[in-house]
């Protein structure tokens, strides 16, 4: 029995327009374990946001398995794998999206039954203590840094307790040293939250803090350093 928490096998996706194919994913093999920082690296095109979507039970692919947990999810009905999403993915992206008229402490209760959650709350505000935001929880996002607002987006990411955190272009939107921070956060949530953070990105810092790049060209993707690792093995 695998380990992983998510895993893609033998995964294609193909978008049909007009008279054209594009195949964006070709042949996929991908897993993730809870504890694991793994970057998605590849220019643009490369079909990084095809693969985030199908990791996040956003899109389904048109050939191939998806595994949550170990099970196929592949199949589920829509409503089946929206309650999947909830219960063990939390998203963050580039630009945040927190609504501009709530709290902070508001924004990280939204995926939850906002309101009906009694222990919501105080999820919420342990969450917004451990990204560093104690002090910020009343704050709307106009009144917090771009660093801050990433921030309460992971606390708001993490509020359902999740297995695995996807983010898109995390960093995108921060200046070098505060997306330092941030990468920093990911790797000390990892294991203290147990969940597989998984990062599709261009930027280059992620290398230094993921446990593993994998890099996607063209809808192919290979591990980075498995070419270095056979040639030491085989001594050529
Ligand atoms: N809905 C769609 N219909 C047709 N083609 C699509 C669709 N979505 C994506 N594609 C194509 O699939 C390929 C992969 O796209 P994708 O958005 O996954 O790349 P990406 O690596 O995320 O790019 P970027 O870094 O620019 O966001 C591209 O050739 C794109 O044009």
């Amino acid at each position: 029995m695998s380990d992983s928490i998510i895993e893609l096998d033998g995964v294609w996706k193909r978008y049909e327009s007009g008279s054209e194919t594009v195949e964006a994913l070709k042949d996929v093999n991908f897993a993730a374990k809870p504890g694991e920082f793994v970057a998605i690296m590849g220019p643009s095109g490369s079909g990084k946001s095809t693969m985030l979507n199908v990791l996040g039970l956003l899109d389904v692919p048109t050939e191939g398995v998806v595994r949550l947990d170990g099970r196929d999810v592949t199949d589920l009905s829509d409503e089946e794998m929206t309650t999947q999403r909830k219960e063990s993915i939390g998203f963050i992206f580039q630009d945040f999206f927190l609504i501009p008229t709530l709290s902070a402490i508001e924004n990280v209760e939204v995926p939850t039954l906002f309101g009906r959650d009694p222990t919501a709350r105080d999820r919420g505000e342990r969450l917004l203590g451990r990204v560093g935001l104690g002090e910020r929880v009343a704050h709307r996002p106009d009144q917090l840094s771009g660093g801050q607002k990433q921030r309460v987006a992971i606390a708001r990411a993490l509020i359902n307790e999740p297995r695995i955190l996807l983010a898109d272009e995390p960093t995108g939107n921060l200046d070098r040293k505060t997306g330092r921070d941030v990468l920093e956060l990911f790797t000390e949530l990892k294991t203290e939250e147990d969940v597989a953070v998984i990062a599709v990105t261009h930027d280059d810092q992620l290398r230094k803090y993921a446990d593993r790049v994998v890099n996607l060209v063209d809808g192919v993707l290979t591990e980075e350093g498995k070419a270095d690792e056979l040639r030491e093995e085989f001594g050529t």
